[in-house]
């Protein structure tokens, strides 16, 4: 693969306001949001192949329908605040806030970038903004627009995860490409379908354990008893690790589903989710091998906007996620050889947590990570989900045809993989993945053992 020549040269750095006349807001977080306050954010490309585009056609349009997109989402063009007066953070948004907008082009292949094989994971990292954050503030979104010439461009969303969960992220994406792709074809905008206006009413969040205020306690102890902003450092990712997409069609997920069927009688939720992140758990312990008796940390988000009694809108502005699985799984069954054994046990398990996901269990999900991760012997493999099989990424049209290929930056950091629905519309499942290459190898080899 060798090392990479590719440049990414920034040819302006602007902010893009919400329109004119628009109010201030003040968005506070809730407690849902507060669990991932010190994560770091989400980077998201999505590169799309316009060999014909000219800057002058692209930048222009991009930056107007951003802005028309932000009267709808006016916390994102803010900042995340907390001085040492306030007793929890807000989101704060006045009419001079607007999102950071980096222009750069590159000379890089996007097709390769943009396509399955092994990349170095670090290539992408200059395709994605920073976002800044200190003690007292934090940008909530910032974005770069890649051109590559002849090519194409890529889009790079990053998300303060406090602020955006992926339900939201994809909604804001799909409003501003809606937005940017009726300027194009007609010249003007149509409203946003109700599908796509974010529901910003906090009030419906209700706390009466009061998660919220234990959540700060946390945050407060875990800064030296100070309110700060500040996000966990970051893995620094190495150049041996490598980003593969590998895929499972839907005739793949079956094939998998009749082999469960055919092995138990036990009633297990077989979801697409289901099974292919109990294939991937199986392959990912089976390619780090190493002592039977160690234990692995198998987690994963999932969306309670339509969990919670009384449920709250599925346009709900924000986090609703709440973290599931098990710190401390152990791997042997896993590592079973033959006969599917390591997948059954797998998929027992994600069947398992997925049946037991239920609202009285929120307060004990978002409270214990805090001393999990602090009692982990380093080194333990963690596996976690960034994104998810039914967010609709790949709808994000934004007038120059749907993505080619999304990707996750972020999961090379911390091992995560990335899950959504597969680009072509047929049913199946794209799964990123960033490992150490000769991990990655054994990684390859039992995933198309299939
Ligand atoms: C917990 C889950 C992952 C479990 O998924 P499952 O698919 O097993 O379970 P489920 O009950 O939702 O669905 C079971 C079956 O119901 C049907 N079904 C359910 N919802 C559907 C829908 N919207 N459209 C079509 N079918 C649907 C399907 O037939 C599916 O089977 P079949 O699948 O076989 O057709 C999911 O419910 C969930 O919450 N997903 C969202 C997670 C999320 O938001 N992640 C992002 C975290 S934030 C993050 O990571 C950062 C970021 O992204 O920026």
């Amino acid at each position: 693969m060798g090392r990479s020549n590719i440049t990414v040269n920034i040819l302006e750095v602007v902010r893009v306001r919400p329109p004119p006349h628009t109010v201030s807001l003040t968005l506070p977080l809730t407690f849902f949001d507060l669990g991932w306050l010190k994560f770091h954010p989400i980077d998201r490309v999505l590169f799309y192949h316009v060999p014909e585009l000219t800057p002058s056609s692209l930048i222009p349009k991009l930056k107007s329908s951003l802005s028309a997109t932000l009267l709808h989402y006016l916390p994102l063009a803010g900042r995340l605040v907390w001085d040492q007066t306030y007793t929890k953070p807000s989101i704060v948004s006045s009419p001079d806030d607007g999102v950071y907008v980096t222009v750069a082009e590159s000379n890089g292949d996007l097709s390769r970038l943009a396509g399955d094989k092994p990349r170095p994971a670090t290539e992408f990292h200059p395709l994605v903004p920073e976002l800044h954050v200190s003690d007292e503030m934090a940008r909530v979104l910032a974005v770069q627009i890649t051109l590559f010439p002849n090519q194409g461009f890529c889009l790079a969303v990053t998300s303060h995860h406090a602020v955006l969960d992926g339900k939201t992220t994809s909604m804001f994406l799909k409003a501003w490409a809606h937005n940017c792709k009726q300027e194009q074809e007609c010249g003007s905008r149509d409203a946003l379908t109700y599908d796509l206006i974010p529901f910003m009413d906090r009030t419906v969040v209700q706390d009466p354990t009061g998660i919220e205020t234990k959540l700060l306690t946390m945050w407060v102890s875990a800064s030296n008893n100070k309110r700060s902003l500040k996000l966990f450092p970051s893995k620094v990712v190495g150049e041996d690790v490598v980003r593969v997409t590998h895929r499972l069609t839907r005739e793949n997920i079956q094939k998998l589903r009749e082999r469960v069927v055919e092995t138990t009688r036990a009633e297990l939720h077989l979801s697409t989710f289901v099974i292919t992140y109990a294939y991937v758990i199986t392959c990912m312990v089976k390619a780090r091998g190493g002592d039977p008796t160690r234990q692995v940390c198998v987690i994963f988000a999932s969306d309670f906007r339509s969990r919670l009694n009384p449920p709250l809108p599925s346009t709900y502005f924000g986090n609703c996620i709440v973290g599931t699985g098990d710190f401390d799984l152990k791997a042997e069954p896993i590592l079973e050889e033959g006969q599917g054994l390591g997948f059954m046990s797998a998929v027992e398990s994600v069947s398992g947590w997925v049946k037991g996901l239920c609202s009285e269990n929120i307060e004990k999900s978002m409270l214990s990570p805090f001393e999990a991760f602090n009692r982990m012997e380093p080194g333990r493999q963690v596996i976690s989900v960034s994104g998810s099989t039914r967010l609709g990424i790949y709808g994000s049209d934004f007038g120059w045809g749907k993505p080619v290929k999304v990707e996750i930056v972020t999961i090379d950091k911390d091992e995560a993989v990335s899950l959504s629905e597969s680009g072509d519309g047929t049913g199946g499942v794209e799964i990123g993945v960033c490992l150490k290459k000769d991990e990655m190898e054994r990684f390859g080899e039992l995933f198309y053992l299939l």
